[in-house]
């Protein structure tokens, strides 16, 4: 059973243009994203860069703005109520980045930094504040000298795991991670996704776990979902994508994973080619609300507008 649904999810961001600076056009940075997930499991995100991957994550938790879709969460529409400072949504879905101490500021010691969490989503008493914290770095593998430091004073694979423990201080159910490893050195890596591994088994968590590396996310997902444009162009379990993956963006990620010989630019050329005709063959396909497909070429242009724009929800 699932916990929560992503339903329709789209974030379109206005281009402005012309003399009067009004609105020509949209960036459909998200487009029509559903997902559902499941306690325990890990979900992955896969795309190049810009294909809408942190946008989704970040929408998902409340980072930005949806233009149309729902969220839902145990069972209750929270897409308005995302960032209620007081919603079990706000304390039980937590997000970490590629710099957690990004998200950390630099003059607070990691005490403070702990802290925060723990005084906005538990009622402990300073005592009890400070057990839960030594708590935290143990699960982490830190002792307790680190609460008086500063973040700056951590290696990368230490700050994503002080990022994580911050993250787990309330007993999440869920943790939307933005590319958690890729500033750091392979072997590192490997450490940092064990651990997240480890603490998952330990508590029971879900991840979404957002990156533009296969090789990461056959290492960490159950399911896998592969983005282009906004979209998801396939979906499918771990074993699926990569035994039997079925769009050509998906075979052109999937032999990117080890570089044995170096692509020449026109191969490059051809690929990309081909990826655009294979995403434009999917968008031709309208899709009716039981999900029946028809060939969009069938409709009238007129009527094909009309229906890719209440598609859209922008009637
Ligand atoms: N605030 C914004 N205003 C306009 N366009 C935006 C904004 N934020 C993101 N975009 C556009 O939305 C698209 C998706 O961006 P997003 O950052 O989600 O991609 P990504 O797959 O996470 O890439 P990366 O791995 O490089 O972060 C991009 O084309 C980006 O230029």
């Amino acid at each position: 059973m699932s916990f929560m649904q992503i339903k329709d999810l789209n974030v379109h961001y206005p281009i402005r243009g012309g003399f009067f600076n009004t609105v020509v056009d949209h960036v459909y940075a998200v487009d029509g994203v559903t997902m559902e997930f499941e306690k325990g499991k890990t979900y992955g995100l896969v795309g190049e860069s810009g294909s809408g991957k942190s946008t989704t994550g970040k929408a998902i938790i409340g980072l930005e703005k949806i233009t149309s879709g729902s969220v839902i969460y145990e069972g209750e529409d929270v897409t308005n109520k995302r960032r209620n400072r007081n919603s079990s949504f706000n304390r039980d879905i937590q997000m970490i980045f590629q710099d957690s101490t990004s998200a950390m500021n630099p003059r607070k010691r990691i005490q403070d930094v702990l802290a925060e969490p723990i005084r906005n989503f538990m009622n402990l008493s300073p005592k009890e504040e400070k057990k839960r914290m030594i708590e935290l770095l143990e699960i982490v593998g830190m002792s307790e000298e680190a609460l008086l430091k500063y973040p700056h004073e951590f290696s990368g694979g230490q700050k994503q795991r002080l990022g994580i423990a911050r993250a787990v201080a309330c007993n999440p159910k869920m943790i939307i991670a933005d590319e958690p490893v890729s500033a750091l050195d392979l072997s590192v890596q490997a450490q940092v996704l064990n651990f997240m591994k480890d603490i998952q088994t330990e508590f029971g968590l879900s991840y979404l776990f957002i990156s533009h590396d296969l090789g990461v996310v056959r290492h960490m997902c159950d399911h896998i979902s592969i983005m282009y444009k906004g979209r998801f162009v396939e979906q499918g379990t771990q074993k699926d994508i990569y035994t039997n993956p079925q769009h050509v963006y998906t075979n052109r990620l999937l032999s990117a994973i080890p570089k044995i010989e170096p692509t020449t630019r026109a191969q490059r050329k051809e690929e990309r080619r081909a990826v655009e005709i294979a995403y434009r063959a999917d968008a031709e396909k309208y899709y009716d609300q039981d999900g029946k497909v028809y060939p969009l070429k069938d409709f009238s242009p007129t009527h094909k507008v009309a229906m890719m724009t209440s598609e859209r929800g922008e009637n």
